[in-house]
């Protein structure tokens, strides 16, 4: 497990390109056969992969930071199916995830086990936070997520924002998280672009073409920074932070929350024009 120190704002200037990658994007998290974490101090939230292949299950071991005999000892977990399909197995009951699917992992779930019926399906995007209290492990199929249309067509940013895991739905202690998709020929993010200074927020681009890239920007919203990610990379964006991004065509993307509170709405809107 790889653990990442939290930034303060001020360091962000004297960071060159590869310092800032260093700090913010996580870019080796789905690597075939094997469970990948990392931990990262904002907000203690880890983030992770598991890509099991057909009739090798993986386990999700603890890992020495966390100091717990097992990973949802003191953690809630996220599982995100970013592959086409696969399964999750929490003490011996069985999950079938689908394409955006995401089950919900409640604090003391001792046994979870990342399966795939077929090799090259099952690709697992994971999310963890502390938890004060054990919710109920729960699966919440994309249908049953919370589905919100959001921008226009003439600011290229139509988009559906599916909340999964969120106060008005499935029961957490910290983690709200859901995947913003966004319309063919739309290709801005979280426009306008808001900073919440309650929580931090992570985000992992998926369901990009190889060839494609996307501009993330970060920082201050009066000194923003840049950095070009491709699919499957997820960008760590401390409390600070703005986040929001530009595809070079339309793209899909996990959020994911934890801090102070769980209130989506708690945000402050930063107008373009403000942005430098
Ligand atoms: O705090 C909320 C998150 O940044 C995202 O939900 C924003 C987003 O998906 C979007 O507007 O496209
Ligand atoms: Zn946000």
């Amino acid at each position: 497990m790889k653990v990442r120190h939290a930034t303060h704002p001020s360091e962000l200037e004297g960071l060159d390109s590869d310092r800032l990658r260093d700090r913010f994007v996580v870019d080796d998290l789905f690597v075939e056969g094997e469970v990948s974490l990392l931990y990262s101090h904002e907000d203690r939230m880890v983030v992770g992969g598991a890509v099991p292949v057909a009739g090798r299950p993986l386990r999700l071991e603890s890992a020495g930071p966390l100091r717990a005999e097992h990973f949802c000892e003191r953690r809630e977990l996220a599982v995100v199916c970013v592959g086409r399909a696969g399964h999750v197995e929490v003490d011996g009951h069985r999950y079938d995830l689908a394409h955006m699917d995401v089950l919900y992992v409640g604090r003391g779930a001792r046994d979870v086990v990342f399966g795939a019926e077929t090799t090259g399906d099952a690709v697992f995007y994971l999310v963890s936070a502390l938890s004060h209290a054990a919710h109920p492990t729960t699966l919440v199929p994309l249908d049953q997520a919370h589905r919100t249309e959001a921008g226009a067509q003439e600011t290229a940013n139509r988009r559906v924002i599916y909340k999964h895991v969120h106060a008005d739905g499935v029961p957490s202690s910290q983690l709200v998280l859901g995947i913003t998709v966004l319309e063919p020929g739309s290709v801005w993010n979280s426009m306008p672009p808001h900073v919440h200074d309650r929580r931090t927020e992570v985000y992992l681009y998926f369901d990009l073409p190889s060839e494609d890239r996307i501009v993330h920007m970060m920082g201050q919203p009066d000194s923003t920074r840049s950095m070009v990610l491709r699919d499957r990379q997820a960008v760590i964006s401390p409390s600070w932070s703005v986040h929001f991004g530009v595809g070079t065509r339309n793209y899909a993307f996990v959020w994911a929350m934890a801090g102070e509170n769980q209130s989506f709405a708690d945000m402050d809107q930063v107008p373009v024009s403000a942005l430098s």
